[in-house]
């Protein structure tokens, strides 16, 4: 029996005549975080927006909590528990952060319970607490990437997908947001991370895989020893010695 959460099964994509993916397969077990690495502009985004239905696939499947999303809205995945944190996600610049978290709260079909998920927030996220009232168009890009992540706690997320989520932060900020998103994983049931910072991503995960040119390249534990320069000669080709 096949109780994996994520079934992703030779997958294929593109945008007009420009093939992206290129028959990708991968499985993300219940409470089970998984990374993707890779150099960009290799397909990372284009398959976690396939994953949630955000762009169509051209052909293979994918299967979430037992059924095919195929015919499936990116709303209906999203009150399934599908949950997708775009990359640079975008905030209304006038709503307060609790107005904000509210706003995701009655999108996602829990209003009703909207104040409990505020609680959760702000114990994750103790920041937000105290700037619950600060327009989210004021905020530092570590503040705003909170609220993002924050939205997609409010939405209950049974499958937390984060793109880049530490993406132009200073060191310290990542540091205070990578603390968050590890108190995230103890309660969220399973992620898919997406981030440039191979060790953040290492350091968040039980399991990476590497996509290059559209197909997963290599794949591993993320707790195995994983050496920067063996990574590195799969992002850029040849060895340490070679490059150097
Ligand atoms: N809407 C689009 N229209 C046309 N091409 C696109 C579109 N979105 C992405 N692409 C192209 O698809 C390829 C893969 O992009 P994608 O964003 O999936 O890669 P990525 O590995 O996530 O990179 P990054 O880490 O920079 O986000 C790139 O060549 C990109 O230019």
């Amino acid at each position: 029996m096949n109780d994996d959460l994520l079934t992703v099964t030779d997958l294929t994509a593109g945008y007009g005549h420009t093939k992206v993916l290129r028959g990708i397969s991968l499985r993300v077990g219940a409470a089970e975080a998984i990374g993707l690495l890779g150099p960009n502009g290799h397909g990372k985004t284009t398959l976690l927006r396939c994953v949630s239905n955000l762009h169509r696939a051209t052909s293979g499947s994918v299967a979430y909590a037992g059924s095919d999303t195929r015919g499936r809205s990116p709303r209906d995945l999203v009150r399934r528990g599908l949950i997708h944190v775009p990359q640079g996600s975008r905030l209304f610049p006038q709503l307060t952060v609790a107005e904000a978290l509210r706003l995701s709260a009655a999108s996602s079909g829990h209003l009703a319970t909207w104040r409990d998920g505020l609680d959760h927030v702000f114990t994750v996220f103790p920041r937000l607490k105290e700037r619950r009232g600060q327009l989210t168009g004021t905020l530092s890009g570590g503040e705003r990437q909170m609220v993002s992540l924050g939205m997609g706690l409010m939405a209950r997320p049974t499958l937390l997908i984060l793109d880049e989520p530490t993406l132009g932060l200073s060191p310290k900020v990542k540091h205070e947001l990578s603390e968050c998103i590890l108190r995230i994983r103890a309660e969220v049931s399973s992620i898919i991370l997406v981030d440039g910072d191979m060790e953040l991503v290492l350091s968040l995960t039980d399991r990476y895989h590497v996509v290059l040119h559209g197909d997963i390249v290599h794949s591993g534990a993320s707790d195995a020893t994983v050496g920067r320069d063996a990574m590195m000669s799969l992002f850029l080709g040849g060895s340490a010695d070679e490059r150097r």
